[in-house]
């Protein structure tokens, strides 16, 4: 059992509502509520529920400053470039003892300790926290404490795993675990592609693809071998997984993702200075 102070989420969409997915969990007591705002009442009316206050600002205008009344824990889950006026409008009705923590790619400590008067911390989940798998990392700014970043684990871990990194590798971090699942879900759809030009149907190229995924996916996760020796294990000598993983090799696929992954960074960069 998780209990956890009231919780105020600015910005309810993809992943706030996912991390509010964790919060609703039987095993998650949030003592003192859950408020969360959203933009249109569209989107409010998803996430309303009998354990969670959702306004909309097109109906309540002042509906930031309501739901950070009274919590504890504010979690800022607008896009990156509303972070700035998002923080700047709700500073004056913060609780002095309320953790901010923000999900925003790129917005850096230093940009909400300029906005806000409170500790703060960062975070990078990933959208699997909707179903209790997510990689958090967390990254602490200047003025949290050890008890804040234990507060903000404590959060996190409603959802998935936690891991705590200084804030100059977070945007490293996200370019793996918090675009990663798009990556996967990519790689998803391109060999389903292939396997439906291959004759199956989109029902069954996309149920073999998809059980190949998990089943690899479980088994390199509960034999605890390295995902090398596994590759291995399927590659005949002489055999048909040979030929495609040389493919695959001449592809250079390291050097893909590396090109991938110092893409997203470079757009880290780019939001952090606010464009
Ligand atoms: N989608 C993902 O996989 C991940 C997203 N993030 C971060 O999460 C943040 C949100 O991204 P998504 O959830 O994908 O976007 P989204 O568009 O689904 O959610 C943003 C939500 O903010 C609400 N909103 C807009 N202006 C608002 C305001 N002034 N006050 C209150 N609510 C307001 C909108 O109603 C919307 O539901 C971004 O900063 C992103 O960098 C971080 C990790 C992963
Ligand atoms: O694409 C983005 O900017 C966000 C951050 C990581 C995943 N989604």
């Amino acid at each position: 059992m998780t209990t956890l102070p009231s919780i105020a989420i600015i910005g309810a969409g993809a992943m706030g509502g996912a991390i509010l997915s964790g919060l609703l969990a039987p095993d998650v007591v949030v003592e003192g509520g859950i408020r969360v705002t959203n933009r249109t009442e569209a989107k409010a009316a998803l996430v309303r529920g009998p354990l969670v206050e959702s306004f909309a600002l097109e109906h309540t205008p002042d509906g930031n400053e309501r739901a950070v009344r009274g919590a504890r824990i504010v979690l800022i889950g607008v896009k990156p470039a509303m972070v700035p006026e998002t923080l700047a409008s709700i500073a004056g009705a913060l609780e002095p003892d309320a953790l901010v923590i923000s999900v925003a790619a790129g917005v850096t400590t230093q940009t909400m300790e300029s906005l806000v008067a409170n500790p703060v911390l960062r975070a990078m989940p990933n959208t699997p926290a909707i179903v209790g798998r997510a990689v958090t990392g967390l990254a602490a700014g200047a003025r949290a404490t050890e008890a804040d970043v234990a507060l903000g684990r404590a959060l996190f871990e409603t959802v998935g795993t936690v891991l705590e990194v200084p804030e100059s590798q977070i945007d490293a971090l996200s370019t793996v675990s918090g675009s990663g699942p798009a990556y996967v879900f990519y790689f998803v759809e391109e060999f389903t592609a292939a396997a439906t030009g291959l004759g199956f149907s989109p029902e069954d190229a996309g149920m073999l693809v998809r059980e190949t995924f998990l089943g690899a996916m479980q088994l390199l996760a509960s034999s605890g071998a390295d995902p090398a020796e596994l590759r291995r294990q399927v590659t005949s000598p002489k055999g048909t997984t040979e030929r495609a993983v040389a493919v695959l090799q001449d592809a250079d696929l390291e050097g893909l993702f590396a090109r991938a992954t110092a893409a997203a960074l470079e757009r880290a960069k780019e939001l952090a200075a606010g464009a």
